[in-house]
């Protein structure tokens, strides 16, 4: 036996300490589910005839011992009857409890696993989306300017515009980019997977450098992209091409599996 404390027949042992913390929390639980019940006054009579019980029990006075006793022991009963409702509640509670903590670790693993591959599929769709809107819009000749950014100090360029705050589709980068679209001049912002704004005025690039065949829908492009981490996508209304503007630079006709390439890479990668 591991003694904590001895003086001369009086002992503590370590289980005795362990053994009134979990008492002590027990009833605190119970308090805590009583408390403003009528049931507490009861709660409180049955734990003074309990004390009251140990008290004879100890001064060794036999009569009003087993009185007592048979009260206490009749009293479990009687206390399972009367706190039915209070002692479900407390069972539940510490059943509860246990299961959560338990399954805590596995929860948060799930709902992580779940919310990734929820990004991963809202990111595939959004790709397919610009895909399948760009191969229509040089189909149809359309012009389209295409700005993507994580930025988040872009307001100055949003109010140039109007903003859309919807999910990417291709039907809603078809409509704004529709020639008789009120929204198709100017620039789309996708920020973070999401249709931010359109109709955008960027600044113009004044390069020397940048061929004369190009004109202001390239130019602006290149514009947006000097010195910011902003990634463009140009489809000429003239030659049906595909261009890509990144840190001041423009690449010409890219092929369409490339600007997938390129969207895999920027497209709100965690
Ligand atoms: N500063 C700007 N910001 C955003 N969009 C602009 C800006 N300047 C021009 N645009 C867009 O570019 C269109 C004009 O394109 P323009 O023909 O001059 O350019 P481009 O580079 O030759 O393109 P394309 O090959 O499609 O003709 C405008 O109708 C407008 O939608």
């Amino acid at each position: 036996m591991l003694y904590l404390i001895q003086i001369g027949f009086f002992t503590i042992t370590f289980w005795d300490i362990l053994d009134i913390i979990i008492v002590g929390f027990l009833l605190f639980q119970i308090y805590k589910l009583l408390k403003g019940s009528l049931g507490f006054n009861i709660f409180i009579g049955l734990v003074l005839v309990y004390i009251a019980w140990r008290i004879v029990s100890v001064l060794e006075m036999p009569l009003l011992s087993s009185i007592l006793g048979q009260f206490v022991s009749v009293g479990m009963i009687a206390l399972l009857v009367l706190f039915q409702p209070e002692v479900r509640r407390f069972l539940l509670f510490v059943g509860q409890g246990s299961l959560q903590t338990r399954f805590k670790f596995l929860q948060r693993f799930f709902k992580q696993n779940q919310s990734l591959e929820n990004h991963n599929l809202l990111r595939e769709q959004a790709i397919q989306a610009i895909i399948t809107a760009t191969e229509a819009m040089v189909e149809s000749q359309t012009g389209a300017l295409m700005v993507f950014t994580s930025s988040p100090n872009l307001e100055g360029l949003y109010s140039s515009g109007v903003m859309v705050n919807g999910d990417v589709s291709a039907q809603l980068i078809l409509s704004i980019f529709n020639k008789d679209s009120p929204l198709h001049d100017g620039a789309l912002i996708i920020k973070d997977g999401k249709i931010v704004a359109a109709s955008c005025v960027l600044p113009v690039s004044d390069r020397p450098d940048i061929p004369q065949r190009l004109g202001l829908r390239h130019r602006a492009a290149v514009g947006i992209s000097e010195n910011t981490n902003i990634m463009v996508f140009v489809i000429s209304e003239e030659t049906k091409k595909i261009a890509y503007a990144r840190g001041g630079e423009i690449l010409e006709d890219i092929a369409i599996g490339k600007m997938r390439q390129l969207l895999e890479k920027i497209l709100f990668v965690t």
